[in-house]
């Protein structure tokens, strides 16, 4: 089976497009001609894509999303879940194990590798947890775990409280050459508090997350990095000072990588409108100190990766108010148009730049043989209209999840189809 992609406008390594025709025979890419050569097509079920000097990008990768299967379908399955990252032009994503059960088990693992596969849509990478049911107590069995597949260790949801606990996660998953993956918060800074210290807070009598919360653990972690030799990789970072500290370690080789989210580009606690929980979110937006150290942060490297963090939670349980509701926005359909539109369409940021830290640099990070148009790797391709302007409207999104900040948002940069191993798993078109 072949499919083409033609009049692809494609970034070479010094961030010039270029118009190719992509070709592409059972899931692996086996040509990138220019534009100008003649395509043969008399052969005989050729599909042929064609991108109308589109934009044409490695499919986008995400190593922080949550899909919310098994345990809370109504919030986020593995299907739906798969069919939003598709639309927002991510081909490869890699899920929490935050589910019910805890995916800290061999069973689990393999039930979502199964779930994902019958989604046929895009690829799934499973994490495990670093304790059982995420309690802290008890490390899981990492072998079997990564036997039956998982891709790494993180307790995302909440911060493993205990330093020995961490020190021995991470001795453990050095020695099997797997990362651990670090959701950064201390609870006794934080109780009950639901958004960042700040004039949000202070307005509305809340108690605020302080900055410390989410850097201690990341100044403790870099530390028993440096005495186990783990790759280490912080969730969602947020602060300046954890940006400080991770800045420093790199410095000095400690093996520390890490991620930030769209919203936290985007957003500071000043822009929350008022009590709408479809500004809440874990780590919580923070001052505009801290979005500026984000974005330096992520411009100079010391951040490797974009991540969306995807998570859907019902429309019930966000309507419970800024108190009460569940942490989470979703991400997937909105995170390239924003980013887009924020930094790339104003100058700020080449279109390379934030491609590559959507494809190859988490692909190198985690060690993925996706992430790259060339000849031989896998044909994870998105295709994205730059031109195009459209408003963002959660009723439109594939996603269970309507849980986001961003509504009504015009932007440009949206995807226009996706293709996973060589077949077009979404398009505007079909859709
Ligand atoms: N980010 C969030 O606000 N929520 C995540 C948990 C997490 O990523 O820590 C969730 O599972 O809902
Ligand atoms: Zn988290
Ligand atoms: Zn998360």
């Amino acid at each position: 089976m072949r499919l083409i992609i033609r009049n692809a406008n494609v970034l070479d390594e010094n961030g010039n497009l270029e118009l190719k025709h992509i070709s592409i025979v059972d899931g692996i890419i086996e040509s990138i001609e220019n534009a100008g050569t003649a395509l043969d097509s008399s052969e005989s079920g050729v599909q042929i894509l064609d991108a109308e000097g589109k934009l044409v990008t490695p499919g986008f990768i995400d190593m922080h999303v949550h899909l919310r299967e098994p345990g809370f379908e109504h919030k986020e399955t593995i299907e739906t879940g798969s069919r939003s990252a598709a639309k927002g032009g991510f081909t490869t994503i890699a899920c929490m194990p935050n589910t019910r059960p805890v995916t800290d088990n061999s069973e689990t693992v393999q039930l979502v590798k199964e779930k994902a596969k019958a989604a046929g849509l895009v690829n799934v990478l499973p994490y495990a947890a670093i304790t059982k049911s995420e309690l802290g107590r008890e490390l899981t069995d990492f072998k079997a775990l990564k036997e039956a597949g998982a891709i790494g260790f993180t307790d995302d949801g909440v911060g493993v409280q205990s330093a020995q606990m961490m020190k021995d996660a991470m001795a453990l998953a050095a020695s099997m050459n797997m990362p651990v993956i670090a959701h950064c918060e201390d609870n006794s800074l934080v109780e009950g508090a639901p958004v960042a210290e700040g004039e949000f807070a202070k307005r509305h009598g809340f108690k605020g997350i302080p900055n410390e919360s989410e850097a201690i653990h990341v100044g403790r972690d870099i530390l028993l990095a440096e005495a186990t030799g783990v790759h280490y990789h912080v969730c969602h970072v947020s602060t300046e000072q954890s940006i400080r500290l991770i800045r420093q370690a790199k410095e000095i080789g400690i093996n520390v990588t890490a991620e930030v989210c769209p919203h936290h580009l985007i957003l500071s606690e000043e822009d929350i409108p008022g009590l709408d929980a479809n500004w809440k979110m874990n780590p919580p937006l923070r001052s505009k100190r801290d979005v500026e150290a984000c974005i330096q942060a992520l411009e100079d490297g010391t951040i490797d990766i974009v991540v969306t963090d995807h998570a859907p939670h019902s429309a019930e349980e966000k309507a419970k108010g800024m108190q009460l509701a569940p942490f989470g926005i979703v991400g997937f359909e909105t995170a390239f148009p924003l980013l887009y539109t924020k930094f790339v369409a104003t100058g700020r940021w080449s279109l390379n730049m934030l491609v590559n830290r959507m494809t190859s640099d988490p692909a190198k990070v985690f060690g993925l043989n996706s992430g790259s148009l060339k000849v031989g790797a896998p044909a994870d391709i998105t295709i994205v209209d730059l031109e195009n302007e459209k408003e963002v409207d959660p009723e439109q999104f594939a996603s269970k999840g309507r849980n986001t900040p961003f509504t009504g948002w015009q932007l440009k940069g949206w995807p226009v189809a996706t293709v996973v191993q060589g077949k077009v798993v979404w398009s505007e078109q079909e859709a």
